[in-house]
């Protein structure tokens, strides 16, 4: 029999897959889904096994520790030792079900064909769909869409079986919150689950092999948050590594190569994720990857066989769920001709859940300083802020970058409550080429975090004005 024929095969259906599928098929493509997880498991690491469930994890240690009101006064921040690991993860259950029920009936609404197993390439334009226990599906698609994600990558010391060390798919599954953590990679994944034990009472140690954690942020915001991190009580290991792991019977030694011996009843493994490419046979089309298993791909999202196309985590990238959506959409419009949005934009935000939040949009200063630009930063804090007051984070700030001649706005950094809400002020504000008279004319709602952004306008003013008469800013 000869294969069934869609216009775009679509394979996983995280978030590059479900939206890509969704674009092509609201504009009146046949499209076919291949996942290999069965039924209700759609939406990838998003919706799986990363995005949701850890930001789901941090809002209900967030609420049992009380943590939120740790500076109300009268009120105490103390994490209560008696809750179980299901009472943690009972909430997960319910939004990750959610999550996979409307991504199940959107694509039923887009009238998406969904295959259950694995796919591979079986030849040009035809993907094999292989399902334990049932014979074999050949598709044939006119445009192939691979937004098959990524997977924690190991170093090799760590490439040993052990319940105890853990990365952040089996971190999901552990019997016990840890007494003592330790995370290997200072990244956006190590930094965020650093935090939610260490506020769930785990003595947690952070090890990286660079000097400073998230190395992509604004350097004020990335030592604001180390700052924050100590003082929930986060030991950082910078510039160092993990030389060998011991295990003599009960105890498990890492053997720093600064000389530190750490003795952890957990490891998280968070240094990088590699491309999911390994099994799709993509050598026989050639496809190019990278050493980690990604997807080379143009502007387009277009790999370099014409009708193949790749987005998400799949491709290098900055490896959002946010992006990998956008980028999706942006491989079908091209993919098909569509009359629509044409390009990915530049301005793409990074949240990062870090306890306190952090958030930027556009350079940072070190960009600016690279690329000779010359700018002026303006800055308000929480603590000077009513609402930063009633809600008790004193610590959190935003600091706007402007460009020093035209007070157009650059670049906009938050660490603090909401920050990953309150920075998209700030990133309407770019797409809109705006600057420093859109935050002066605009009136905000009062006590509100919103607010500092008027206060970091002045404070730039203020700064670009004492720079100008050449007194210290
Ligand atoms: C712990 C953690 C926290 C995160 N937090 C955030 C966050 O707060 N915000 C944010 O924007 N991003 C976050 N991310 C990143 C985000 O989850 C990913 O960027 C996003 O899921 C990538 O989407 P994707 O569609 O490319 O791939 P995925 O979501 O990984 O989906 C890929 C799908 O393809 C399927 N698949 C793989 N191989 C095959 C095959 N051969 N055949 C059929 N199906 C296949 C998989 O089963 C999966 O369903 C987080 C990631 C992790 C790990
Ligand atoms: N809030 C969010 O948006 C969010 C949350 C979690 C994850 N993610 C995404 O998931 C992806 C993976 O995150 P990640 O944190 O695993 O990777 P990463 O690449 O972001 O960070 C890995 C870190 O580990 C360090 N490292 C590498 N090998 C090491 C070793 N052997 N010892 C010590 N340190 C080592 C690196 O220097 C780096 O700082 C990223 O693309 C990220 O954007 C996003």
């Amino acid at each position: 029999m000869s294969p069934r024929t869609y216009d775009l095969i679509v394979l996983g259906s995280g978030p590059a897959g479900e939206k890509g599928a969704a674009q092509a098929a609201y504009f009146g493509k046949s499209v076919a889904m291949v996942e290999k997880e069965p039924p209700p498991v759609y939406g990838g690491a998003a919706a799986n096994t990363g995005t949701l469930p850890s930001k789901t994890l941090r809002e209900t240690a967030l609420f049992l520790s009380g943590f939120r009101n740790r500076q109300l006064e009268g009120l105490e921040f103390r994490w209560k030792g008696d809750v179980s690991i299901d009472l943690l993860l009972s909430r997960r259950k319910a939004v990750v079900g959610t999550e996979q029920k409307r991504i199940l009936t959107n694509m039923n609404r887009h009238g998406v064909d969904l295959y259950e197993g694995t796919a591979s390439f079986a030849g040009p334009h035809t993907i094999s769909v292989r399902r334990k226990g049932a014979p074999e599906t050949l598709l044939r698609g006119e445009v192939i869409l691979i937004a098959t994600g990524s997977a924690p990558y190991r170093p090799a010391a760590f490439r040993i079986d052990d319940p105890r060390i853990v990365d952040s798919d089996s971190i999901l599954n552990i019997p016990d919150i840890p007494r003592e953590l330790v995370v290997v990679g200072g990244g956006v994944i190590g930094c965020e689950y650093a935090c939610m034990f260490a506020i769930m009472g785990s003595r947690v140690s952070l090890v990286e092999t660079r000097e400073r954690v998230l190395t992509f942020m604004d350097e004020e915001i990335s030592d604001a948050l180390m700052k924050e991190m100590g003082r929930l009580g986060v030991r950082f290991f910078l510039g160092d590594g993990v030389q060998r792991v011991d295990r003599r019977g009960q105890v498990l030694a890492l053997n720093l190569e600064s000389g530190a011996t750490l003795t952890p009843d957990l490891v998280l493994i968070s240094s990088g994720r590699s491309g999911n490419t390994a099994s799709l046979g993509l050598e026989r089309l050639g496809v190019e990857i990278d050493e980690r298993g990604r997807i080379n791909v143009d502007p387009t999202f277009q790999t370099s066989v014409p009708y193949v196309y790749a987005a998400g985590d799949v491709i290098k990238g900055p490896g959002l769920a946010s992006t990998a959506m956008e980028q999706g959409r942006i491989a079908m419009i091209h993919a098909f001709g569509l009359e629509f949005q044409r390009d990915l934009s530049d301005l793409l935000p990074s949240g990062i859940y870090t306890i306190p939040e952090c958030s930027m949009v556009g350079p940072t200063e070190r960009d600016l300083l690279a690329q000779g630009i010359p700018y002026v930063v303006g800055k308000a804090s929480y603590e000077a802020n009513a609402r930063g007051q009633i809600i008790g984070d004193t610590n959190g700030f935003l600091k706007l970058i402007f460009h020093e001649e035209t007070m157009k706005l650059l670049g906009v950094h938050v660490i603090g409550e909401a920050a990953t809400e309150l920075v998209h002020i700030g990133l309407t504000a770019l797409h809109a080429e705006a600057g420093a008279e859109l935050f002066i004319r605009a009136c905000y709602n009062y006590p509100t975090l919103s607010e500092t952004y008027k206060y970091a306008t002045y404070d730039a003013l203020g700064r670009r004005a004492r720079k100008r008469a050449g007194q210290p800013s």
